[in-house]
């Protein structure tokens, strides 16, 4: 086991050696985060791609985007994204550090004024980033005009030395002992540095060099931009490390035998269990899910840049809904579902050899990073008010909330389901899904009109956004579908999507009066019987997502199956088996055993 110095040494050389062939290839932003998925290394690369250069992409001028870009494509210099503090994270309008603007010389100056206002979290900060762009409060002319954007070097070219004024280092070792540990996520504190006036990214506002403060014509939220860029791009994330923890909890259920011999025969595959199929199954479902809507989401968000790029704004609120919000559910979702998925393994679950407790230490963090899913969440809820609101005075909704536009039919319709076989009808699954989401975001709004509150539609958010996932995955279905009766599998799975969150949400959908406790009851026999028709299958559909051995990193999943003597030779390769007696045997063991020895034949 490495320790985190030789974890990150190893890991700078692996990221050193990505970059190095990003810029020999003049691979593209995508090409080079496919590149980091195949080294399988969450470092450095990450922040500097998926932050830092958007970062300036989005926030910088014309001007400062052809100086700093160019650098950082070729990996002159490092960059990272440092927004978060060590007192605020989530409120970013609490952030503390200053930049002050000092007409005598044209320069900003950069502060921690507080302990808390020290830079904390940032990846890639501790111990390698050169560059950064810093979030602090802009003061010019005594007035303080809130939270933007500055591009700061931060060591020196030459020797890699932090700059005079600023003191830097790692926050130390985080959860799980692999990928995270292998980040050197950074601590801050600036003691008025001055940076040039013109690092300022200035394309949302500007300060004159007379220290006027000018705001562009653009709204303000842009300044969040490059954390919607990364909200999107994390639900495909999720995507991809849920389905990793299904392939090896599939493959390894239908390896493992336990019970249910009869007259010596063999046992039984632990897949075949309804209880591991109700575990297991809808895991199955949410990677297929959560990968359909991801890429929706991308194509949404690319929608929402083009139109921006002609100052439509239009769809900017939606994008920031859609991106929380998806965040924040298939982030959540994921994070259980490899805990769970490690359970489903048994006791070889929890070795380090079965891939698992790395994915999870890997992906845990994404429920908290790129903001808060319960913060998130109540953005979303913040939306559907507002949309709530809008229908009530008669705006028809557009986009993922167009279904709130047809409120005289959602708020009193009767599911349609009479049999088990109506679960099957999507028409009948999306209308269901339609009145829950609405009646809940209507409830909400009585709710707060009476009280108002800042943390009222959580629940009403989170049935909106697994309205959209069912909606993108029953739209999926719609289109042409390669490959003999791949299709019909597809829509098992997405039936099975859908009817457990019914059976898991059903409080929701009893007291909206979306369904009754029979259509209730008739969801839960329709999904039982999905689980058996899948499970002929199940193995196919994990083999589907086409990971190497390599990637999946799992004596469990393993392709060919051959689970035991693979755990078995990991086993040998554990540090501690290298000596036959251990190290300590003579110390503290040895003695003992003499002494209560000698002690018996007294
Ligand atoms: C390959 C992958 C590897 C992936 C691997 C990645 C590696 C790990 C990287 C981790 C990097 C980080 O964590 S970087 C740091 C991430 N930090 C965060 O995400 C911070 C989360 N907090 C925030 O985003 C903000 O503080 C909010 C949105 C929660 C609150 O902001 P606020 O300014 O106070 O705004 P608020 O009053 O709530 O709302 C005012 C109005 O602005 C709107 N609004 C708010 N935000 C936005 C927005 N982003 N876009 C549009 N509109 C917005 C609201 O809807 C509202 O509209 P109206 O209702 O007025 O119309
Ligand atoms: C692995 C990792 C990498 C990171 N990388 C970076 C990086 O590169 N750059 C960077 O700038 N930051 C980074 N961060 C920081 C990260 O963005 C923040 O931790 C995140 O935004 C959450 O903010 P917080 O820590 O302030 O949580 P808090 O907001 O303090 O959350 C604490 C609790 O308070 C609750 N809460 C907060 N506000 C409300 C509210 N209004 N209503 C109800 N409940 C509320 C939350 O739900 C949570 O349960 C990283 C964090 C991690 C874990």
């Amino acid at each position: 086991m490495l320790s985190r110095k030789e974890l990150f040494k190893d890991t700078l050389k692996k990221a050193a050696h990505a970059w190095k062939r990003t810029v020999e290839l003049h691979l593209t932003e995508e090409e080079a985060n496919l590149l980091r998925l195949y080294i399988d290394q969450p470092g450095y690369v990450d922040l500097h791609w998926v932050m830092f250069v958007p970062a300036i992409k989005g926030q910088g001028t014309e001007e400062q985007q052809k100086k700093w870009l160019t650098m950082a494509y070729k990996f002159q210099i490092i960059g990272t994204y440092a927004q978060t503090e060590l007192g605020h994270g989530s409120n970013v309008q609490g952030l503390e550090t200053t930049a002050t603007f000092d007409p005598s010389t044209d320069e900003f100056i950069m502060h921690s004024p507080t302990l808390t206002s020290s830079k904390w979290w940032p990846g890639g900060l501790g111990k390698t980033s050169t560059h950064a762009v810093v979030y602090a409060r802009l003061i010019t002319e005594g007035k303080d005009y809130g939270i933007h954007g500055f591009i700061m070097q931060l060591r020196s070219l030459d020797d890699h030395s932090p700059l005079p004024g600023i003191t830097i280092g790692d926050i130390g070792g985080k959860f799980g002992s692999g990928a995270y540990n292998s980040m050197d996520n950074g601590v801050m504190r600036l003691d008025h540095v001055r940076i040039p006036r013109d690092q300022m990214l200035m394309r949302l506002a500007q300060v004159t060099r007379e220290g006027k403060y000018v705001h562009s014509d653009v709204p303000k939220q842009l300044l969040y931009g490059t954390m919607v860029y990364v909200r999107q791009t994390i639900v495909a994330d999720a995507s991809r490390a849920l389905s990793r923890a299904v392939c090896i909890a599939v493959r390894y259920g239908a390896i493992r035998k336990q019970f249910g011999s009869k007259a010596g025969g063999p046992e039984t595959q632990v897949l075949n269990y309804k209880t591991q199929q109700s575990r297991l199954f809808p895991f199955l479902a949410s990677a297929y899910a959560f990968r359909f809507v991801g890429q929706w989401l991308k194509w949404l968000y690319t929608d929402v840049t083009q139109k921006l790029e002609s100052k439509d704004f239009s769809t900017l609120p939606e994008a920031h809904a859609c991106t929380a919000g998806l965040k924040s559910v298939t982030t959540s979702a994921t994070a259980d579902a490899i805990e769970e998925c490690q359970k489903l393994c048994g006791g070889h679950g929890y070795l380090n050899s079965s891939g698992l407790p790395e994915l999870f230490a890997v992906n845990l963090p994404a429920c908290t990073y790129e903001g808060d899913n319960v913060v998130l969440l109540l953005q979303v809820a913040r939306f559907l008010m507002k949309t709530v609101s809008q229908v009530a005075s008669g705006k028809q909704p557009v986009g993922t909330t167009a279904y709130m536009g047809n409120i005289q039919h959602l708020m009193q319709c009767k599911s349609v389901v009479n049999t088990v076989e109506d679960w099957l009808n999507p028409a009948a699954i999306k209308e269901v899904f339609e009145a829950r989401a609405l009646r809940m975001a209507v409830n909400c709004a009585q709710n707060i009109s009476k009280a108002p509150s800042q943390e009222e539609g959580f629940e009403a958010a989170v049935a909106h956004v697994q309205l959209i996932i069912v909606t993108k995955f029953i739209e999926k279905l719609q289109e042409d579908i390669l490959g003999h009766g791949v299709k019909e599998q597809l829509q098992k799975l997405c039936g099975i999507y859908a009817l457990h969150l019914i059976h898991k949400h059903l409080g929701d959908f009893l007291s909206t009066g979306c369904v009754t406790a029979r259509q209730g009851s008739l969801a839960n026999e329709r999904l039982g019987k999905l689980y058996a028709q899948v499970r002929p299958n199940a193995v196919a559909l994990v083999d589907a997502f086409d990971y190497t051995d390599h990637y999946l990193g799992s004596a469990l999943g393993r392709y060919d199956g051959d689970v035991y003597s693979a755990l078995y030779k990991e086993a040998w390769k554990d540090p501690l088996n290298e000596t036959v007696v251990p190290d300590g045997y003579q110390e503290h063991l040895r003695p003992l055993l003499k002494q209560q020895l000698k002690l018996s034949r007294l």
